[in-house]
């Protein structure tokens, strides 16, 4: 375990009565200071990992650590660590300074001191002098600024947030990731971060966990997980990607729709089935003879700063290009892409067996 950390999981199982496991021998490291997020579908298992950490629920299997202590069966309420819930959970018969107060109030804090606290906490969230409001006349964004001041005014060690933007509108929502980023630099403390919004997750974090099925798909930075999905289920949740079935003929060479490739990937079998993903801005429009696939435009559409082309081949695969270029529906176009655009993904491959064969293949050929 790294000096650095703060909270580990330990092949960590979580079973509800008899159901099959919503958490299946997950194990992972949350450094101090770093933003981290728990990205993936509904119902892969996100809240019941930040219910671990608060102390809401306990382990079925596994040891949950922190700061190098097992900490599976203490009460959320010796634990370092705040909630900021989706519904910011605040009090609506209380105002702004007495929702903040609260948790000190309870922990029997001399008057002047939370004075002092609460105030410190609505300057770090821009809600100086909003003491005395009520809560029902607080918008949305600035009641999500009163539930983080709540939980920041602990000062825990680590702040959970659970989809705390998803109630938002789009742009107040972006501002409030600005803000919420801003205010984990500030302050210093972990923020661990759930949401199912991909942009928001490679928007903000230092980390990224990305999760499916109650297990840990792909953990890494995002930009580790946008340009080195490891199988196809990450590639298709974060972002858009173009995926088709091919055959890694040797190392650095690849065969997609009936035509080969040379490519940067190595370490397969020879003439292993795999996945291929290019990235939707990584393909580049040109004339038929120039391209490396050839294409009929099927759709267009204009997104702002770039064109969405949709294409299909002749096997009947679709390409989605974002391109600055225009292109003409019915048309037959050129795909054009270097080597470093495709990514070859073993099927079904976990992280594990991703670094052991990386491994392995870095030992016979240095
Ligand atoms: N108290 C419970 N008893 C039984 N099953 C539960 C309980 N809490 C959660 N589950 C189940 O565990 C699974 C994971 O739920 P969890 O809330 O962790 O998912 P999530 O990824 O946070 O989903 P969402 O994004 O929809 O909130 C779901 O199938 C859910 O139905």
């Amino acid at each position: 375990m790294g000096e650095n950390t703060i909270i580990r999981f330990e092949h960590v199982t979580k079973q509800y009565d008899d159901d099959s496991p919503v958490l299946q021998d997950v194990s992972f490291e949350i450094e101090k200071g770093k933003f981290y997020t728990l990205l993936g579908p509904s119902g892969c298992g996100k809240t019941t990992v930040l219910k671990l950490i608060a102390g809401f629920i306990e382990p079925t299997k596994g040891n949950i650590y922190f700061n190098g202590k097992v900490i599976n069966n203490l009460p959320a309420n010796k634990r370092q660590v705040n909630t900021v819930f989706q519904d910011y959970a605040l009090f609506p018969h209380l105002n702004v300074f007495e929702n903040i107060a609260f948790g000190l109030r309870i922990k029997k804090i001399k008057n002047d001191e939370i004075t002092r606290k609460v105030k410190e906490a609505l300057k770090f969230v821009n809600l100086e002098g909003y003491e005395n409001r009520e809560i029902k006349e607080m918008s949305g964004g600035q009641r999500q600024r009163v539930a983080i001041a709540r939980a920041i005014v602990n000062e825990p060690e680590v702040i959970l947030l659970d989809e705390p933007l998803s109630a938002l509108d789009l742009k107040l929502r972006t501002e409030m990731q600005y803000e919420l980023r801003e205010l984990q630099r500030n302050l210093g403390i972990t923020f661990i971060f759930v949401t199912h919004d991909q942009e928001e997750a490679l928007a903000m974090s230092d980390e990224i966990f990305v999760l499916n099925g109650g297990k840990i798909e792909q953990s890494g930075t995002p930009t580790d997980i946008y340009d080195e999905p490891i199988n196809r289920f990450v590639a298709d949740f974060i972002g858009e990607s173009n995926i088709v079935s091919g055959t890694m003929l040797e190392d650095y060479v690849v065969k997609f729709t009936g035509k080969t490739f040379d490519c940067v990937d190595a370490g397969f079998n020879k003439s292993e089935d795999v996945d291929v993903v290019i990235r939707p801005e990584d393909l580049e429009i040109t004339l038929p003879e120039k391209g490396k696939l050839q294409v009929k435009v099927d759709s267009q559409l204009f997104r702002g700063v770039h064109y969405e082309i949709s294409c299909y081949d002749s096997e009947g695969n679709e390409w989605l290009v974002h391109s600055t270029k225009k292109a003409i529906v019915g048309e037959e176009i050129g795909l054009f892409f270097e080597p470093e655009a495709i990514h070859v993904m073993r099927h079904g491959e976990t992280e594990e067996e991703f670094d052991k064969r990386l491994e392995a293949y870095e030992e016979v050929n240095g």
